[in-house]
């Protein structure tokens, strides 16, 4: 189990991006709030700054306004090297492309980021006995499914126990069937362990598996709603839609 956290604040957060003589406002006054055992889906158009909002949560860019805390923790107040060391103590990324190391066994890649402890065998036991991934183990990754190599990299994302999952597009590179059970091994750790996860995505049907929708526009928050647990992609993707159309505003 994670250890007790606080809950998950982004406050106000605007970042700028120069390109020439262009401005690009990717984050304007974007807030979020994230509860312990919370499950948010972060939605919005492309271009609307949800990959932005969550490298800022994750310390990965420097924002320009507003702050991140973590567990307690004001990020612009770390040094780089305790940020890193922060992060990876507080935070598990996962992201579309997997990133996982190609010369290494599934096994080995789970164990890449983790600190050499007493328990650690049996903490990757647990982990691909959970994620069921313990018959391939010993595959390196060219010989994993799709959904095999991102329940790797939702494994290495817990292999040091963090409280907080960030996820960019989990499924976007997974079929519908493989991508729902993805999702269903994310709501798992909501469930059963008391995890919080902030999962940006463009999909309804993926979207549904959250507790909340926050829905980004342009760089600023445009309206949230909670998913009732109705797990109905049809409802949300109207609700959504007609969020981004301007005809339901809160
Ligand atoms: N490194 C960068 N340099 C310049 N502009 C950037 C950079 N990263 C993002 N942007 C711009 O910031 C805005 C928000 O980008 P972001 O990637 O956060 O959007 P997104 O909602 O995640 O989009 P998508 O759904 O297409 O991934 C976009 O206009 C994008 O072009």
């Amino acid at each position: 189990m994670p250890d007790p956290i606080l809950p998950l604040q982004a406050d106000q957060i605007g970042k700028t991006y120069r390109q020439g003589a262009t401005t690009i406002h990717a984050l304007r006054h974007v807030s979020l709030t994230v509860e312990q055992g919370e499950f948010v889906a972060v939605m919005g158009a492309s271009g609307s700054g949800k990959s932005t909002l969550l490298h800022a949560i994750a310390g990965l860019i420097d924002v320009d306004a507003g702050r991140v805390v973590i567990a307690g923790q004001d990020l612009s107040l770390l040094t780089d090297r305790a940020l890193t060391k922060f992060r990876r103590s507080r935070l598990g990324i996962v992201f579309q492309s997997h990133n996982l190391l190609p010369s290494l066994s599934a096994e080995d890649n789970i164990r890449l980021p983790a600190e050499s402890t007493e328990n650690l065998d049996q903490e990757i036991d647990d982990l691909l006995d959970r994620l069921r991934l313990s018959a391939r183990r010993n595959h390196k990754p060219a010989a994993l499914s799709g959904g095999e190599q991102q329940r790797v990299a939702i494994a290495r994302a817990l292999i040091c126990n963090p409280a907080i999952l960030l996820a960019d597009e989990p499924t976007g590179s997974l079929d519908s069937v493989t991508g729902a059970e993805v999702c269903r091994h994310l709501r798992e750790l909501v469930d059963d362990q008391q995890r919080s996860i902030v999962m940006v995505t463009h999909e309804p049907h993926v979207a549904m598996w959250a507790d909340r929708v926050v829905v980004l526009k342009d760089g600023n928050n445009l309206a949230e709603f909670v998913t009732d647990g109705r797990r109905d992609p049809q409802s949300l993707a109207k609700e959504y839609h007609q969020t981004l159309e301007g005809e339901v505003v809160r």
